[in-house]
């Protein structure tokens, strides 16, 4: 399970769980591995089972080591229970149960299919490793990833609002694959009117991805009927709407799963202050601008007891890379009840 907690730390968060799997011949040796890579993409179950497949290895009477139930249902792929019983495996060992109700009930399917299933191995690393995923599925909302692109000290904008570009192209391609992953993408209309962004997620040469988020602009002031973020496939929402909670009840309810929030500092300010931003990727480029629009704006934080604190997010390479000539920085927020720690787990300390 230690193993396939690690390859779930592999996956890319959004709209989908990370998740593990393992396939051990009756001796205990590894015959394969998988990891979910993101909606839409094989679950973990058929990723072991298909690299099985590919190295001609018989998972006939093999067991099943993975991260969460195995699914019960046919979403963007067919469900993984009845994916396990046709390939044979004769034992399923998971961690966490998994608790939403479309997908829900493969280890019952399994156990009626006269396969052998024990759950709770580790259920609390899973838990960890999902807490925010699962607390949006709880909440019935979608997953809300927050980005900015920042200077070293932390502003959006300089003084006058001009913001393109603070970080480099490498960073920018960066977080438009975030927006092709994403359902929609918000900004305020503070953001529409001074930056007029097409807000499509584009390829490094500037191409249209295949898949392409929902455009939505929060906020009562018109956009204007030429501003680019309308585009000209109705891929465009204005939501006449200030409150976070709304937003997601509205695009949740249009099947939005996972919600990239772009900015500009309000908005962003606002998700983060209704605790409903489950990760933060911050871009952070080498250039100061002394004064400016800051990359969060109103957290309702007056002291420092009252801080918005947030741990290092390890998962899909690392909480910090370079990019280009910019900082990417990944982290999700403290689990409720739990301390922050004050070292990251796998941060090289200075000696002396
Ligand atoms: N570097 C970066 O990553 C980014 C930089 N920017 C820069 O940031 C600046 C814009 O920042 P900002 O003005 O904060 O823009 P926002 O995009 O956050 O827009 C703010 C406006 O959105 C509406 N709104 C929506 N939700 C709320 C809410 N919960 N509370 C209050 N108002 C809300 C209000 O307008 P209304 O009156 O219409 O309702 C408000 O004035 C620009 O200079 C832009 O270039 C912007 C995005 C990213
Ligand atoms: N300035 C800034 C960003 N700004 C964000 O990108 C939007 C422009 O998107 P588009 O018109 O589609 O290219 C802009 O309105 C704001 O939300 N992003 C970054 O990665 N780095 C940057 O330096």
């Amino acid at each position: 399970m230690d193993l396939a907690l690690d390859l779930a730390r592999k996956g890319i968060r959004g709209a989908n769980p990370l998740v593990g799997a393992v396939i051990l011949d009756p001796a205990g040796a590894v015959l394969s591995s998988g990891f979910h890579r993101g909606a839409g993409t094989a679950h973990a179950e058929a990723d072991a089972l298909a690299n099985a497949a590919a190295s001609g290895a018989d998972v006939t009477g093999a067991t099943m080591v993975v991260t969460l139930e195995p699914c019960n249902h046919t979403g963007r792929t067919g469900p993984c229970s009845q994916a396990i019983i046709n390939a044979g495996i004769s034992r399923v060992i998971y961690a966490a149960a998994d608790s939403t109700a479309d997908a829900a009930g493969g280890a019952a399917a399994l156990a009626a299919a006269g396969v052998s299933v024990d759950g709770g191995l580790m259920a609390a690393e899973s838990t960890d490793l999902n807490h925010r995923w699962i607390r949006a599925a709880q909440e019935k909302r979608p997953f809300v990833t927050v980005k900015s692109a920042q200077s070293l000290d932390g502003r959006t904008a300089a003084e006058d609002g001009t913001s393109q570009w603070i970080t480099g192209t490498a960073a920018r391609t960066d977080g438009h694959s975030i927006r092709t992953r994403a359902d929609a993408v918000v900004v305020g209309t503070g953001t529409v009117l001074v930056d007029n962004p097409q807000l499509t997620a584009r390829n490094a040469a500037g191409e249209d991805a295949v898949q392409q988020p929902l455009r939505v602009a929060a906020g009562h002031r018109p956009v204007p009927d030429d501003a680019a973020i309308r585009g000209t496939d109705g891929r465009f929402l204005q939501l006449f709407e200030h409150d976070p909670a709304e937003i997601c009840r509205e695009l949740y309810a249009r099947g939005v799963r996972h919600l990239m929030i772009e900015g500009g500092a309000t908005v962003a300010g606002a998700f983060l202050r209704a605790g409903l931003a489950d990760e933060l990727v911050a871009y952070i480029a080498p250039v100061l601008l002394g004064a400016g629009t800051p990359a969060f704006a109103n957290l309702g934080v007056h002291t420092l007891s009252d801080a918005s604190r947030w741990r290092w997010d390890e998962t899909d390479g690392g909480a910090a890379r370079l990019v280009g000539a910019d900082l990417r920085l990944r982290l999700e927020p403290v689990p409720a009840g739990t301390q922050p720690v004050d070292v990251p787990a796998g941060t090289q300390q200075l000696e002396g």
